[in-house]
């Protein structure tokens, strides 16, 4: 595949080595480094500048103030003193309990699930009776049954975490069932990987999003339950924790008595841990999906100010004048450059090139359905309906409308776009439903069943799920859908590929039968340029994200100008029977 140079921009500078491995600086990431940073910061600090936060004083129940900042409990001591140490105490306790509890999860739910059989039913028969187990009265008694002088800081997180892990594991045993299906699993275990292997370079990564949130959960569960067995006078013995200082300020009337300073900075404390972690977590998902690394997760369309292009010719429905797109990644790619196209009404323009010289990114951009990092950098696409509409400055609700109506899409792998749970004539019906509101039910079954007919579906199969159709029938359903508000402009993006030749040109046949009936036109892309050739009436040719040449159909069979036009059709078996250049010198058969 050709992939187009980039860009020679200044910016973004492009992160090199491992760096373009980390997610993107954002707020969210910031807040999430910088609650959690000062939370344990505090921890490990505080103690060191507080003094004893055991000391007695007879200055009970002081409000904050110059000499104690955070004012002191019942007994004189110091609030902040006591809150730097119970804030460490709480994050070992949270952590080891976090740390603990994946592990066992990840063991039984994703090592379990991938060896399968016995071992898979037994850890699974495990999970599930320690899931239906009630977790609190569980610890409580496992929490009593142990001496309050054996009952230290591990102690308790041994127990959280053995009562912690199981609905991890079940979570996690079936997102691992999805992911072990998977073609690029069964590809590294035909080509001989060890198990290990498998798990820890093709299932973890896709299970790390999951499990860091598992992990999340868990810490911020093992602090909010130690609280709750401190406060029940459950908790460690030997240790102080923010569930310790709870259990004290609850016990001393710190609410009876508005003494707020008591027990609101512990509670604040896991609070502001728990976002910070939260926050983070949201940062993982980009650290693991490249997908998610360059694109903005919110992107403001800019305002355009409409600037409809008159048509240059009486026919054209669609003109299509200087679009750039430019794909805004670490390396910016202009996957269409100035491109310039007019489609007249009632033809078929085809759009060839080779793999990757920008196709899909124009016909996407044509739609305005491209999407960050995609960005439209320049031109504009007229509509040529009762009036001239810049359809890069439509508003939502007119894009919305303009969409269905006007100019409809059927896009590489369409079929597989059919919603498996819905029948055919619901998956119709919604878009009658959607665009034309006013319609009556049996007006919209009728009109479900008539373009069913058009492209040659039994209208009986209305009552059909896509898994009961074949292949080329639901390829065949999802042109349907595409005709059902007569749209003037149907852009088709390798409408056939998926399917085998004949029904291929089957279809197309179909298509061309439609448009001569309806009348509507259609920009049908392809690499299949002999196939452009049979069917369109005019070809443009892309390369590097260029029209290269543009011309009708025959002329470009008999006189294609550009050499690449005539490389591109040299590569395929002439349509006289001989086999083209590229073929013969490539030495095997295309
Ligand atoms: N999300 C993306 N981020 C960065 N670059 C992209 C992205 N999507 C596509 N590209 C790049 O844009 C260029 C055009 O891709 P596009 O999918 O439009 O090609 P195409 O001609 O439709 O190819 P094909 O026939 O294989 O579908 C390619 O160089 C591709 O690598």
């Amino acid at each position: 595949m050709t992939t187009l140079a980039p860009v020679p921009a200044a910016e973004p500078a492009v992160r090199a080595g491992w760096r373009s491995m980390l997610p993107r600086w954002s707020p969210k990431l910031a807040v999430g480094l910088g609650l959690i940073g000062a939370i344990a910061l505090f921890a490990l600090l505080g103690p060191l500048l507080t003094g004893d936060p055991a000391t007695i004083r007879d200055i009970g129940l002081t409000p904050p103030g110059g000499e104690h900042l955070l004012g002191t409990t019942q007994t004189g001591q110091d609030v902040l003193a006591q809150l730097a140490h119970a804030t460490g105490g709480s994050l070992k306790l949270g952590l080891t309990v976090g740390v603990l509890a994946t592990l066992l999860s990840a063991l039984f739910g994703i090592v379990g699930t991938y060896v399968g059989g016995v071992v898979d039913e037994s850890f699974s028969l495990f999970s599930n009776v320690m899931l239906v187990i009630p977790t609190l009265p569980l610890v409580i008694v496992i929490s009593a049954f142990v001496p309050a002088e054996q009952r230290g800081a591990w102690t308790i997180a041994l127990v959280l975490a053995i009562t912690g892990w199981a609905a991890s594991a079940r979570v996690l045993r079936a997102q691992t069932l999805s992911v072990r299906t998977r073609d690029y699993v069964a590809a590294a275990r035909v080509a001989g990987e060890k198990p290990w292997r498998v798990i820890a370079v093709e299932i973890l990564p896709n299970l790390l999003p999951l499990l860091a949130s598992q992990f999340v959960y868990t810490v911020i569960s093992a602090i909010l339950n130690e609280a709750g067995l401190s406060f029940l006078g459950l908790g460690a013995s030997n240790s102080s924790t923010l569930g310790t200082m709870l259990y004290y300020a609850q016990n001393g009337f710190a609410l009876q008595r508005e003494a707020w300073w008591w027990f609101v900075p512990p509670g604040l404390l896991i609070a502001l841990f728990g976002c910070g972690l939260a926050l983070v977590n949201f940062s993982i998902d980009e650290i693991i999906n490249p997908k998610l690394r360059d694109v903005p997760l919110r992107v403001k369309e800019p305002e355009r100010a409409a600037a409809p292009v008159p048509r240059a010719d009486e026919d054209a429905v669609l003109t299509v004048e200087g679009l750039s797109v430019e794909y805004r990644t670490e390396r910016p790619v202009r996957a269409v450059r100035d491109v310039s196209l007019t489609l007249r009404r009632g033809e078929i323009l085809g759009l060839a090139g080779e793999s990757g010289c920008g196709k899909t990114t124009l016909a996407y951009a044509v739609s305005r359905l491209h999407r960050p990092p995609a960005e439209i950098t320049g031109g504009t696409v007229t509509f040529h309906g009762e009036r001239d509409e810049d359809v890069l400055a439509l508003r939502p609700e007119e894009l919305r409308a303009f969409r269905w109506s006007e100019l409809s899409m059927v896009f590489q792998g369409a079929m597989n776009a059919l919603n498996p749970v819905t029948t055919v004539h619901a998956q119709l019906d919604d878009v009658l439903t959607t665009h034309r509101p006013g319609m009556a039910k049996a007006e919209r079954r009728a009109r479900c069943a008539e373009v069913l007919g058009l492209v040659g579906v039994d209208p009986a199969r209305l009552d059909s799920y896509p898994h009961e159709l074949s292949g080329g029938m639901r390829q065949r359903v999802v042109i349907a859908m595409a005709l059902l508000l007569n749209p003037q402009i149907m852009v088709m993006d390798e409408p056939t590929t998926a399917l085998d030749v004949v029904v291929q040109r089957g279809i197309l046949r179909e298509i061309l039968r439609l448009r001569d009936e309806i009348g509507f036109a259609v920009l049908l892309i392809t690499h299949d340029l002999p196939l452009l050739l049979e069917v369109a009436d005019r070809i443009a040719v892309m390369k590097d994200g260029e029209v290269v040449e543009l011309a009708d159909a025959e002329r470009m069979r008999l006189r294609p100008e550009h050499p690449y036009t005539r490389q591109l059709l040299d590569s395929f078996p002439s349509l006289t029977g001989e086999r083209g250049s590229f073929v013969r010198s490539g030495g095997s058969s295309a």
